[in-house]
């Protein structure tokens, strides 16, 4: 299986590696235990021993707490645990461990969390629920978490922030904690990284309890975390015998008017390593486009049917539509043109509202690989107003248009029709920048170019635009991405030799 460290597991997947690692001879207490000493352990390396709240839940999320609690006091921590519902009511694994448990145990109502919180902690352990959240929080639980909140006191999640779905990154309902940290167990949950889980969770740990990784096998998830693992022996690397041609040639469609669009996205082509880049437009631009990059070979194309005999090249590898391309009628043309040439074809910004409303045309004109790279707001014109979180809303209309569909932002999601999915969570905000977008449609439309698949494309092209924009901080333009690409190409050359 392909980059399995990097899977994301659903609270469903999760419980059922959990059994299979039970079923597989390792004990349903000694994960546990493995579970609440990572808690601990992550708590002793963050704070100075101090007042430790440990709030417990009915299930085995209160169990891994129950260990925590009884690690820290061991080691001389002052610790108080309060428990929501009755200590009989515990079942397995978390009764064991309560039973372990030789300090008091305090019943969690809605005066004695608030008071523990305001009056007695620097520090709480949030054990309430975990993967087993079913409804929204009420009663005591929600009272304390939002106490917690209130005071924004420092407190580390276990597995996820009670309150929050592990699956899709939102509250199940008003109320979620806001923790400084969160430990979570064998991997990570597609909720730990799209918004606004990710933010709640505060730092993230991911810890090895015991959960054998061939569980994997069977449950077989096909969602991942971007990272190089996943697409990095893809790259294509020079060597001596190398022709530019080895390396593809795009063909980028440039309008009229808005001519920076496309000069960004050919800049950042060439960076990414395409053999040859060129571009396709009409006269009046032409002379703007060929400013300033004298490796960008520029083309006449002043009308769609000039467009299309351009693609009569085979060497031509991959087409890029979109980036200040405009919607008039002559730019639906040529949309046209390339989907139906079979060449790998990468339509963003206004491509994808040549489309608006009607995804299904775009699906039958389809002929070869596809990616299309909208926004939310270009999702939302392209595809209507869809229900769903945002892996759900991409898998979905990534399947519609049997092509491989980014979604951008802070957590993009890039997603393959087959139902693969990867959640990028190493891009700054600092992209949310005019353009940033059209260096993105570059950087995979070059790795298209050079025969990538779609996927493993996106994947790469999303993962290695986030990480050129990393550490620059404020005043981040679109202009500085492209020539920070070398770098990063450099460094994953370098892992994959090593
Ligand atoms: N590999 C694993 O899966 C492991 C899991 N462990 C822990 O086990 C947790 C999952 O345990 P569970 O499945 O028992 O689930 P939880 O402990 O998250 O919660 C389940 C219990 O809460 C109740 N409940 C759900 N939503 C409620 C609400 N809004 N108000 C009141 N009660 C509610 C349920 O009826 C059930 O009794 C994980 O999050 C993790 O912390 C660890 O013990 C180690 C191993
Ligand atoms: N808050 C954010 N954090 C990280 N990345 C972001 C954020 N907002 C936008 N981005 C990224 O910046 C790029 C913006 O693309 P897009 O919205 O199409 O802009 P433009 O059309 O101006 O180029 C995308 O790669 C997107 O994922
Ligand atoms: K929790």
């Amino acid at each position: 299986m392909k980059a399995p460290e990097n899977l994301l597991l659903t609270t469903k997947e999760m419980g059922r590696a959990d059994r299979a690692a039970v079923e597989r001879g390792v004990p349903g207490a000694e994960l546990m235990a493995a579970a609440g000493l990572a808690v601990a352990r992550c708590v002793e390396r963050r704070w100075a021993p101090c007042r430790t709240l440990v709030l417990c839940g009915p299930g085995n999320n209160g169990g891994d707490g129950f260990v925590a609690a009884r690690v820290l006091a061991a080691a001389g921590w002052p610790v108080r645990l309060l428990l929501l519902g009755d200590r009989d009511a515990l079942r397995g694994d978390a009764a064991h461990h309560a039973a372990l448990w030789e300090g008091a145990v305090e019943p969690l109502s809605e005066a004695a969390g608030r008071a523990a919180v305001e009056d007695w902690a620097d520090l709480a352990i949030d054990a309430l629920f975990g993967a087993g959240l079913s409804r929204a929080l009420e009663g005591p639980a929600a009272a304390v978490v939002e106490a917690l909140n209130r005071k924004a006191l420092p407190s580390v999640a276990v597995d996820v922030p009670s309150g929050l779905s592990g699956d899709s990154g939102r509250p199940l309902g008003a109320l979620c904690l806001r923790a400084t940290a969160t430990v979570t167990f064998f991997r990570k949950k597609p909720g730990h990284l799209l918004l606004p889980g990710r933010q709640l969770c505060g730092d993230l740990e991911l810890a090895q309890i015991g959960v054998p990784a061939a569980v994997l096998e069977e449950i077989a998830p096909s969602v991942w975390e971007n990272a190089p693992p996943l697409w990095r022996d893809r790259l294509r690397w020079r060597d001596p015998a190398s022709h530019k041609y080895d390396f593809g040639h795009l063909l980028i469609a440039g309008g009229r008017v808005m001519t920076g669009a496309a000069r960004l996205a050919a800049r950042a082509a060439l960076r990414c390593g395409a053999g040859l880049v060129s571009l396709a437009a009409p006269e009046a631009a032409r002379g703007t486009y060929q400013q300033r990059l004298d490796s960008l070979i520029v083309l006449p194309a002043d009308t769609p049917e000039a467009y299309a005999a351009l693609l009569e090249d085979r060497r031509k590898s991959a087409l890029l539509l979109g980036p200040g391309l405009g919607t008039d009628p002559a730019a639906r043309l040529q949309v046209e043109a390339a989907l139906a040439s079979g060449r790998a074809t990468l339509l963003d910004a206004d491509a994808l509202t040549c489309f608006a409303g009607a995804p299904q045309d775009l699906a039958a004109r389809r002929k070869g690989p596809l990616v299309v790279t909208p926004h939310e707001g270009e999702f939302a014109r392209l595809f209507g107003e869809r229900g769903g979180d945002k892996l759900q809303r991409a898998r979905a209309a990534a399947a519609e248009i049997g092509g491989t569909l980014v979604l951008k932002g802070y957590d993009s999601v890039v997603a393959a029709p087959d139902g693969r999915a990867a959640i990028n969570a190493a891009a700054p905000p600092e992209l949310a920048t005019a353009g940033a977008g059209d260096v993105l449609s570059g950087v995979i439309a070059a790795l298209l170019a050079q025969g990538l698949p779609p996927f493993e494309a996106a994947a790469a092209g999303v993962w290695i635009q986030g990480r050129a924009a990393q550490d620059f901080g404020p005043g981040l333009i679109a202009d500085d991405i492209p020539d920070r690409l070398p770098a990063v190409l450099s460094i994953l050359q370098a892992e994959g030799a090593a």
